[in-house]
């Protein structure tokens, strides 16, 4: 109606001018090139801590008035190490990496049946609706126990993926001064973020509180979470320490859960889409994988991934051209000494690391948009690149950031596509659909994760004799 059109109108003027007013604008730096990442990320945190990122848009810390913290969304300090130190040293140590084993082997053989059962039903497979979900199980499984039931996974997923996409909704809420006026014109977004936490709240307590005082092998990333003791941040209480609440909880389930399976999903099927792209690759990394696994083993078991050179270097160079994470954001603290061009980069400065453009850093690689998997292997130029460095070293590409705030999932999110890549291309051949199910390379660039625009579908044909569908029994 006019009067809604004009109210409208009126709201959306108002709500620039207020930000206007509230939000002074602070400087940003934007970086692209290897060299000024290298200075800033890794030697700039050297000098400094550099180790801060502007207020998270996370719906737990927002709808929290940031009470609730998770490990992407808190500041640099003691909070932050001790969360972050029970995540690498209960879950991800190397060490520790082979007690997921099972699980990973269930996701594996339930992507491997449903891309079966599709490839039986209809012509083109979804196979990247299908690698999300296996992901996603796989994460879940990690995150709260095995003998989750499949009516639980799925809604889970639907709701995480519900919520991710409420992030660039949530943006209009991360800095806001004045939240309450803020909420008062954007009410509906607001209500939306508070109905996805209170339905995510009411799946995942009765979960945690099931496994309180549980103890499993392997354990569950929420068993740890309910033990863990974090700092008090009441002033005096320097050595007090206190359990997480309930909030704080799911708000770390929902971190693992999103962190753990978008960026891996998506690495995997960039992955495969350029193996579907292109067929001479595919059967490159087919005969490696036969020539080191017997035509009678039931999988491309973990302990051979490491012989997998061409494949590995598939995997990389489909990270360096299609980085799931598009961006590291950091922003200039008090007691940062980050110095830029000569000059000291003033407090409240952003810094945006673009991750794709620093990839493709013309100084750092020859060719660099084109997908060439051998300036990986063993004797290239490219096989002293460093992925990221936390410590010293060059950098080529960063797909998993830098510094002391660097992705602590580097390892296991290489195991896991590697393990399902090899898998997937054992049982299947993989071929390219026509028309409008034909691969696309164009990525569907979002505030935090890059994914393709055009989740990958492909004919698949089976790739081992005697691999039968779900009417008989699947190898695997
Ligand atoms: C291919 C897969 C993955 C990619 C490309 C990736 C990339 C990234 C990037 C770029 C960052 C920001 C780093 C920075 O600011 O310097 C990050 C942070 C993080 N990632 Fe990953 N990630 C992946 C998989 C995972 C997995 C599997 C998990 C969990 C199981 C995970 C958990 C986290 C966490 C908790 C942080 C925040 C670290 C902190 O603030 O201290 N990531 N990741």
């Amino acid at each position: 109606s006019p009067i809604k059109a004009t109210l409208g109108s009126v709201k959306s003027v108002l709500a620039s001018v207020l930000s206007a007013v509230w939000k002074p604008q602070q400087p940003i730096i934007l970086v692209t090139d290897l060299a000024t990442a290298h200075r800033l990320l890794v030697r700039g945190a050297g000098s400094g801590y550099f180790s801060n990122r502007p207020p998270s848009i996370s719906p737990s810390a927002i709808l929290s008035r940031r009470r609730y913290q998770n490990i992407t969304s808190a500041p640099y300090g003691q909070h932050w190490r001790a969360m972050r130190h029970n995540l690498t040293s209960e879950i991800l140590h190397p060490a520790r990496l082979h007690r997921y084993a099972a699980a990973r082997r269930r996701a594996v053989r339930g992507l491997v049946h449903d891309l079966s059962e599709q490839r039986r039903l209809s012509g083109a497979v979804q196979a990247g609706k299908s690698i999300h979900y296996a992901m996603f199980s796989l994460v879940a499984a990690m995150c709260f126990g095995d003998g989750l039931d499949r009516g639980r996974v799925r809604a889970m997923a639907d709701e995480q993926r519900d919520l991710g996409k409420s992030l660039d909704a949530a943006l209009v809420f991360a800095d806001a001064k004045f939240l309450a006026v803020t909420r008062l014109i954007y009410r509906k977004q607001w209500k939306k973020l508070a109905a996805l936490r209170q339905k995510q709240e009411e799946t995942f307590l009765p979960l945690i509180d099931s496994r309180r005082g549980q103890s499993s092998e392997p354990p569950a990333y929420v068993d740890t979470l309910v033990d863990l003791e974090v700092p008090e941040e009441c002033p005096g209480a320097s050595s007090a320490r206190r359990r997480l609440s309930d909030g704080e909880l799911v708000g770390m389930c929902s971190e693992f859960l999103g962190t753990g399976t978008e960026s891996t999903a998506s690495a995997l099927q960039w992955t495969m889409a350029n193996l579907v792209k292109r067929p001479h690759l595919q059967e490159a990394v087919r005969r490696e994988i036969d020539a080191v696994v017997a035509a009678d083993a039931e999988e491309v078991s973990e302990d051979v991934l490491g012989k997998l050179e061409y494949l590995n270097a598939v995997i990389m160079e489909a990270l360096r051209l299609h980085p799931p994470t598009s961006w590291v954001f950091r922003q200039v603290m008090e007691e940062d000494h980050v110095v830029h061009n000569g000059h000291r980069v003033p407090a409240g400065t952003r810094v945006f690391f673009q991750l794709g453009a620093l990839a493709r850093d013309s100084a750092a690689w020859d060719d660099p948009d084109e997908f060439k998997p051998e300036r990986f292997l063993a004797g290239s130029k490219g096989e002293q690149l460093v992925l990221a460095a936390a410590g010293g070293g060059d950098i080529k590409m960063m797909p998993f950031g830098g510094g002391r705030r660097m992705c602590p999932a580097r390892d296991i999110a290489m195991l896991h596509i590697r393990y399902f890549a090899a898998n997937l291309v054992r049982e299947f051949h993989w071929r390219e659909a026509e028309g409008d199910l034909a691969v696309d390379l164009e990525p569907q660039a979002e505030l935090i994760f890059s994914a393709m625009k055009h989740p990958l579908r492909a004919h698949l044909d089976l790739g081992r004799p005697g691999v039968k569908t779900t009417q008989g029994t699947h190898r695997l």
